[in-house]
């Protein structure tokens, strides 16, 4: 498919809210956007939206995404040598879309899932700029220029979804639910600001997360939100695909969740990030007044400090760092945070300090915990599974190996 080119000026900001309503703006400033036709083997067009197909010269029986770029974005793609390589799934589908009660639909597991198993691979059927540049008048109000915008990004996604996307695609997306009905979007920027998942990395020196972009798919889009969720989502940018994983072990028939805020606030912070959702969120966590004081003593007590450990004395202070491992790990797994950052510094802090005890069949284990959640992500260390064999040279190699052993023996 081609791509196409539409020209720009400096993007609005749209915090989400569901709670501002439609707001009328003057005649005459609705500019139509026109559309440059451009052939898909070139690049971005300066200045300008870049409306094109990943992967770019796709076959049709080959999933492929709808993108509205910003310039830079479709070269980042262009530039990775061997684009797009292969998706990677299950052989069979061990997921099924079923009613989730009052949540609408949901995913469910169709099978006993394993920590760290690949549950699906989704190359999304659109990938949005989620504000666009518009240029408004100085005479606009605050709620006008917002207004304006979301017309603005409404034209320019649906000419996307509606005039670009494969008919099997544009069902599926508009099937998707919209939470965004009484905020002045549009019926397709609704659908992609309830849906979209964020995307980073593809706009080279943008770091500000308004600017980066939007991703709805068919499937990933209707897992819905738990604050103690049992699966995480990553962007593999070689396949173009979302990546989804079990983040613990999950009995077969269980709903598959993921959070759509970060987890280690209090149940009232995450309530407010999820206002733009239109639910309140009624998990496990949610409902028990303790897990507000267990997640803010994990916050308080940061990651267990390995460094001030090996420097802290004497073999009673040895288990020190492994008790606030257990205990840790022990805090998450009952608030079901296993996908949080946290979780993994812990395991990373247990297996530095087998290491620096010189128990190379402990670090292993620490290792292999480290592994399952770890191996699809970028920045494993690259030399992981090395550790996964605890007869493995690798262990003695390490910089701390054996420094709380030689230090108690010293006495330095
Ligand atoms: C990304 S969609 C998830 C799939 C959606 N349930 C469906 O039917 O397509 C997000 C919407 O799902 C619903 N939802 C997600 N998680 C929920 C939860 N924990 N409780 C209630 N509703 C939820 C809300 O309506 C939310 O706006």
């Amino acid at each position: 498919m081609s791509s196409v080119a539409t020209s720009l000026a400096e993007p609005e900001k749209l915090r989400p809210s569901i709670r501002k309503p439609h707001v009328e703006v003057p005649a005459g400033y609705d500019k139509p956007c026109e559309f440059i036709e451009r052939d898909s083997r070139l690049g971005s067009a300066p200045n300008s939206l870049t409306f094109t197909t990943v992967p770019f010269n796709a076959s049709d029986d080959e999933p492929v995404t709808e993108c509205v770029f910003f310039a830079g974005s479709k070269e980042v793609l262009m530039d990775l040598p061997g684009f797009p390589g292969p998706m990677m799934n299950p052989t069979t589908p061990v997921f099924r879309l079923a009613e989730a009660r009052d949540k609408g639909f949901g995913l469910f597991s169709t099978r006993d899932l394993k920590a760290g198993q690949l549950i699906l691979s989704e190359r999304p059927l659109l990938v949005s700029a989620r504000g666009i540049p518009v240029c408004a008048p100085p005479s606009f109000i605050l709620a006008q220029r917002r207004q304006h915008t979301l017309n603005q990004l409404e034209k320019a996604v649906s000419f996307s979804v509606n005039h670009r996307m494969r008919v099997k695609d544009r069902d599926g997306f508009m099937a998707l639910k919209n939470s965004h009905l009484h905020d002045g979007s549009g019926p397709v920027v609704g659908i992609m600001r309830t849906n979209g998942l964020s995307l980073e990395g593809l706009r080279p020196g943008v770091t500000d997360d308004l600017k980066s972009y939007n991703a709805v798919c068919e499937n990933i889009s209707r897992f819905n939100h738990s604050c103690s969720p049992n699966v995480d989502v990553r962007f593999d940018i070689q396949s173009f695909c979302y990546q989804v994983f079990a983040v613990r072990d999950i009995a077969a028939g269980a709903e598959l969740t993921y959070s759509y805020v970060p987890i280690d606030r209090s149940t009232a912070q995450r309530n407010e990030s999820l206002e733009p959702y239109d639910f309140v969120c009624t998990c496990t966590a949610c409902q028990d007044p303790e897990s507000d004081a267990r997640r803010a003593s994990l916050i308080d007590a940061g990651p267990p400090d390995v460094i001030k450990w090996l420097s802290s004395r004497g073999p009673e202070s040895s288990n020190s760092l492994f008790d606030e491992c257990s205990r840790q790990i022990k805090l998450m797994k009952r608030e079901g945070m296993e996908s949080t950052f946290r979780y993994l510094h812990v395991l990373a802090a247990g297996f530095e300090g087998c290491i620096a005890l010189g128990d190379a069949s402990g670090a292993s284990g620490w290792a292999a915990k480290l592994w399952d959640l770890l191996w699809h992500w970028d920045h494993l260390p690259r030399n992981l599974y090395l550790f996964l064999d605890p007869a493995s040279p690798a262990h003695r190699q390490h910089p701390l190996w054996r420094k709380r052993v030689d230090r108690d023996r010293t006495g330095s």
